[in-house]
């Protein structure tokens, strides 16, 4: 299977696409973004790698940043972390606050905005902001094995200054007593986590832990445990992509994390960390050309955790 030779032809069958979605504007920094965009990187198991299109160009990994702010979470309280975050899909939107009235401000799963605010909430812990986000930083830094990764600080500021349903959901949450610090040191952590600047190259390293049984190739440690890697894994499945999950489970087989950036993350356990960005989005707010390069690269592949031999 020539790997370049697949990602190359859907970077041209991406650029010819007519239907390339509506990048996010509620974002103001993002609205700007030329849909025409499209990165794909893919970093095998052996260490191979295949790039094409836009594949090292920066872009806002936005909710991409829930995966490692839950590897980090998890590795700071354990699994206690569940007592106050779900681990069902939530069937509504990203940013929804219905089934927290009933669900007494405890978030269906860490992959919404709301249960990343509670993640991100535990990662404060006792430290100041900028100590809880100089470790993420450094995390996916050491996670990709690149030190010029970049928070983009105009990107956080325009959330902070914009991000009025994150502060609603905050505040409902913290009503119920499900945040402990408050609110605007739990969404600067979260905000400045969701500009975490990236390319579609540095994404796919960052990846490599959750195809390598928790291990991180590029340095032979361990990031997290077999057991949390399985698990991590299974969230993105059933949650990855909000109420989009299901379809994608459907289309594309594999554990994906979807942001408002347009960048999605997939895994093919055993074999390959993989990322996509375009930043134009579908009704559900996961990339429209991400998730269609997914599927085309799926069907050439036969990577599917689904049927493993296949491919
Ligand atoms: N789906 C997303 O990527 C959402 C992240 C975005 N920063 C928000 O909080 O709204």
């Amino acid at each position: 299977m020539d790997l370049s030779a697949i990602v190359a032809d859907i970077a041209a069958e991406m650029a010819e696409a007519p239907d390339r979605g509506k990048p996010a504007d509620y974002i103001p920094a993002l609205a700007g973004i030329d849909p025409h965009r499209f990165g794909i990187a893919i970093v095998e198991a052996d260490g191979q790698c295949h790039l094409a299109g836009d594949a090292e160009e920066s872009f806002s990994i936005q909710s991409i940043s829930k995966v490692f702010a839950l590897t980090l979470a998890l590795g700071a309280v354990g699994d206690q972390l569940w007592r106050r975050v779900g681990r069902e899909p939530s069937g509504t939107a990203f940013n929804s606050i219905v089934q927290l009235e009933t669900e007494s401000g405890i978030p269906r799963n860490p992959f919404i905005n709301a249960g990343a605010i509670v993640v991100a909430d535990m990662l404060l812990g006792g430290y100041e902001p900028r100590e809880a986000i100089g470790e993420m930083l450094r995390f996916v830094r050491a996670l990709a094995g690149e030190d010029d990764i970049v928070i983009d600080a105009a990107v956080a500021q325009a959330e902070m200054e914009t991000g009025h349903r994150n502060q609603a959901l905050a505040h409902y949450m913290r009503a119920f007593g499900n945040l402990h610090h408050p609110v605007d040191r739990v969404l600067g952590v979260y905000f400045h986590f969701c500009a975490l600047a990236m390319s579609c190259r540095q994404l796919a390293l960052a990846g490599r832990y959750l195809m390598a049984r928790g291990v991180n190739p590029g340095t032979g440690r361990s990031v997290v445990s077999p057991q949390r890697a399985r698990r991590i894994n299974a969230l993105m499945m059933s949650c990855g992509h909000y109420d989009g999950s299901g379809e994608f489970a459907f289309r594309v087989g594999l554990p994906g994390k979807s942001g408002v950036g347009g960048g999605i993350l997939a895994i093919v356990p055993g074999r390959a960390s993989i990322a996509v960005w375009s930043p134009g989005l579908n009704a559900r707010g996961n990339s429209q050309l991400g998730t269609l390069a997914l599927e085309r690269l799926v069907q050439r592949t036969g990577w599917s955790v689904f049927d493993p031999q296949a491919g």
